[in-house]
């Protein structure tokens, strides 16, 4: 838990004396999230600013971290959390939730001095819209806490993202803070120009600090975390030499198998609508799909595409030269994550013909058990965490002028104060992990290993970068910029174009960030999660014990409206990563139990709708069914360009028992036979679901799915599984969208409402949708 107070100083001396958060007794904040990818932290930590410059003494830390009854020593409460799975609670809550959910609290009102909010974040593609946030503020209100300011849902589908709902939120619930909690006496609140204090501090390492005999440090990695509860002992030479003579043993029995790291898709209009809340207190800020909108602008959108790309040209993504030469590859250390396995590269293949625009990797490894072997089932990832290239850690440290301390030991610290009184902190942000055997690491060690320095800075980064130069036209920019108005000009400057953290430092040569405020300022590197496409007889068959899974990969490497070439962190370590190399990996099971591999749901038919690489998922599932001896019938129908280019695993599917696979290329030209097939919505009469409009004529799943509408309808009556993957633009929506008409069409109901209140009901069908 990281605990907020206030210091005077970080060791460092500041320019000019800034006022600072006075403690005052009695005003304690406490922010707790539930976040999967980190936007929810961000939210989080942004708020934590906010109440710090209103003095607030605060809290902040992942819900899981708490206690309930830690509730109820704050006098405000506020939680953000993301919705994950369908409508799950985020993994980093599953004990808070449980906890909250018990039976025995039910009747007692033992939350009645609570005071909360919550802000909600949320993707309306999916139809549990924020409904993490909605459960738990029903929860909460059941249990007596008081909601003193109304609920925030963010909409990742917004067209301007989350801060469109979330700045307005954020402003108001700032004032209604300092209406409910006036500041005593001629106190005021700090300003958005004031430079807060640290919360955590690097400083060089005493030289206390010494290495044992056998080269590695005598104190434990991770040890002053308190929040690394299984950090793995790294695996000697011997070990290492051992698990590569069994992988080579295994190797040919791993078969080739996704997912995709995927640019936040912009490319839904979405209009924000308030909606009055139930008891018609007050209306929650929320945004939507609205769909009556989106017909009225009819966007040409191929929800394989993303609007961050110029055009909707294959030709155009066409990277001819490479778009710089990789003088040298990231180390191969690994680090000290708590949880993790060793994992060896077996393969790395491209899938798609050289000259396809997109580069689609398989990537096998080989994951050697710890105690017991990985428990691995349909819907499971596989966590890689990416790591930043010598040469871009060169140019930062160049840039910032830390030459003299890149290769220093460092130590971590709090800022002065808060290590005086809270004994319980963290001295480092908690998914930061450290280089194995590294000691305490250098500044090299972690501008290599932790900091996402080539992510689109957020708005929290560019502001603070204000104190830091000492050039007046910068910090009138920076402010500019960053503050609350200027979201469009802000989203227009970092994210349009994909600006990376190093290129905005370009644009800003005054800017020197002391070495100290390393922690504080740059985002951590997440790891990524990559669906296992392989089914479980083939991870747990092999010898050894050694779990062979595979992921398939879209490196992600486009044309941004700036033309300069841009690649995902991951992606870019993917592509050079070598068989045979080590990495840790981290196992993620499914975020909702709905995904069952048992017999009996085997033999449920299975309407499967995939897109790209979100085939990967759906193979691991296809992949367990068939161990059954009588599996359900499969219907997959499977959405990709061209036959000849991306359309994955088709030569499987033959061998596979009671599959049929309906496969829609969208860039392949059709025979005007072909078109006339397809469904058209004048034909239909009654189709008038806004999904057509934009895709009518085109070879898309949804309208394979109509065009089938007989034998999926047949299928529908028989109590599927549906399950959805791919990408999350338009594509989730329009495919319910096609399961509505054909419930209509196969006179399943009899209007479009009642068919889509039939797919919301668990006894009828079984949905899964993962798209992203
Ligand atoms: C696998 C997956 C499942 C999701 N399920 C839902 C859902 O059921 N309802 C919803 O409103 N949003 C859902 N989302 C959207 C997330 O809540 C949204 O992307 C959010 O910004 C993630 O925030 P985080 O990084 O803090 O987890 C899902 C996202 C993913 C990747």
């Amino acid at each position: 838990m990281a605990e907020v107070q206030e210091s005077g100083q970080d060791g460092e001396s500041q320019p000019q004396p800034q006022p600072q958060p006075v403690a005052i007794e009695g005003r304690t904040m406490m922010v707790l999230y539930g976040s999967e990818t980190g936007n929810a932290e961000e939210i989080a930590m942004e708020l934590v600013k906010m109440a710090r410059r209103l003095h607030f003494q605060t809290v902040v830390d992942e819900m899981d971290s708490f206690k309930l009854t830690d509730l109820l020593r704050y006098s405000v409460v506020i939680f953000v959390t993301s919705t994950t799975g369908q409508g799950d609670m985020p993994r980093n809550t599953t004990k808070f939730w449980r906890n909250l959910l018990r039976e025995k609290l039910s009747k007692t009102n033992c939350l009645a001095p609570v005071n909360f909010a919550i802000f909600g974040l949320g993707d309306s593609s999916y139809p549990k819209f924020n409904w993490a946030a909605r459960k738990l503020r029903v929860r909460l209100l059941q249990l007596g806490a008081s909601e003193f300011f109304k609920q925030g849902e963010a909409d990742e589908r917004h067209d301007d993202g989350i801060d469109s709902i979330f700045v307005p939120w954020y402003q108001e619930l700032r004032t209604t803070l300092s209406t409910r909690h006036p500041l005593p006496g001629n106190i005021k609140p700090l300003s958005d120009d004031t430079q807060l204090p640290p919360v955590y501090t690097l400083r060089l390492a005493s030289t206390m600090f010494t290495f044992s005999a056998s080269g590695s440090p005598s104190t434990a990695v991770g040890s002053d975390a308190g929040d690394a509860p299984e950090t793995p002992s790294p695996p000697t030479a011997e070990e290492l030499e051992e698990l590569a003579a069994r992988f080579e043993r295994t190797k040919t029995k791993a078969a080739v198998h996704t997912h995709i790291e995927n640019p936040r898709s912009h490319v839904l209009n979405v209009v924000a609508a308030a909606e009055r809340s139930r008891d018609g207190t007050f209306p929650p800020f929320m945004a939507r799909r609205d769909d009556v909108w989106e017909n009225l602008h009819n966007r040409r959108v191929d929800s394989l595409d993303k609007d961050n790309i110029i055009t909707d040209h294959p030709e155009k993504y066409l990277l001819h030269k490479p778009h710089r030469t990789v003088s040298s590859l990231p180390p191969e250390d690994m680090l000290a994550i708590p949880g993790s396995y060793v994992a060896r590269l077996m393969y790395n293949e491209r899938q798609t013909p050289d000259d396809h625009w997109q580069d689609v990797r398989q990537l096998t490894f080989g994951i050697e058990p710890r105690r017991r072997p990985p428990i691995i089932t349909a819907g499971t990832t596989l966590v890689i965490y990416p790591k930043n290239y010598p040469e871009d850690v060169q140019s930062l440290i160049d840039m910032m002028g830390w030459q003299e301390v890149a290769e220093k030991p460092l130590d971590f610290t709090h800022s002065v104060a808060s290590a005086m009184t809270a004994l319980s902190l963290t001295t480092r942000p908690k998914h930061l992990y450290l280089k194995e055997r590294a000691g305490k690491g250098t500044l090299r060690d972690l501008l290599t290993h932790n900091f996402d320095i080539t992510a689109i800075p957020k708005r929290n980064f560019v502001r603070e970068l204000m104190f830091f130069t000492t050039e007046d036209l910068e910090t009138t920019r920076l402010r500019e910029l960053s503050s609350y108005g200027s979201e469009q000009e802000f989203y227009d400057y970092t994210s349009r174009p994909r600006r990376t953290i190093l290129e905005l430092l370009r644009d800003f040569p005054g800017v020197k960030i002391p070495f100290s405020r390393v922690m504080d300022m740059f985002p951590i590197i997440r790891g990524r999660e990559f669906s296992i496409c392989n089914g479980e007889d083939m991870i747990t068959a092999n010898e050894g014990g050694i779990a062979i899974v595979s992921i398939l990969v879209a490196l992600v490497k486009y044309k941004t409206i700036i033309r300069k070439p841009r690649e995902g962190l991951c992606s870019r370590y993917l592509r050079h990563l070598a068989p045979e190399s080590l990495v840790r990996v981290q196992l993620k099971p499914p975020t909702s139990s709905t995904l069952h591999t048992d017999e009996l749901s085997a033999r449920r038919p299975l309407i499967a709708v995939a897109t790209g690489t979100g085939i990967a998922p759906i193979r691991a599932l296809i992949q367990d069914r068939d161990q059954f001896a009588e599996p359900g019938r499969t219907l997959l129908f499977f959405g990709c360009r061209n036959e000849k280019a991306d359309y994955f695993y088709h030569d499987e599917w033959p061998n596979m028992h009671n599959v049929e696979v309906i496969p829609a290329f969208s860039r392949d030209p059709m025979t005007p036979m072909e078109r006339c097939k397809l469904p058209h919505s004048s034909e239909l009469g009654y189709m008038l679901l806004p999904a057509l409009k934009y895709d009518e004529g085109k070879n898309y799943v949804q309208n394979q799915i109509r065009k089938h509408a007989l034998k999926v309808g047949e299928m529908l009556r028989e109590n599927p599984l549906v399950v959805i993957c791919g990408s999350s633009g338009l594509m989730p929506a329009s495919v319910r969208s096609a399961l509505q008409d054909v419930l209509v069409k196969t006179s399943v109901v009899r209007t479009h409402w009642q068919a889509k209140k039939w797919l919301n009901e668990p006894q009828n069908v079984t949905i899964w949708q993962e798209t992203w």
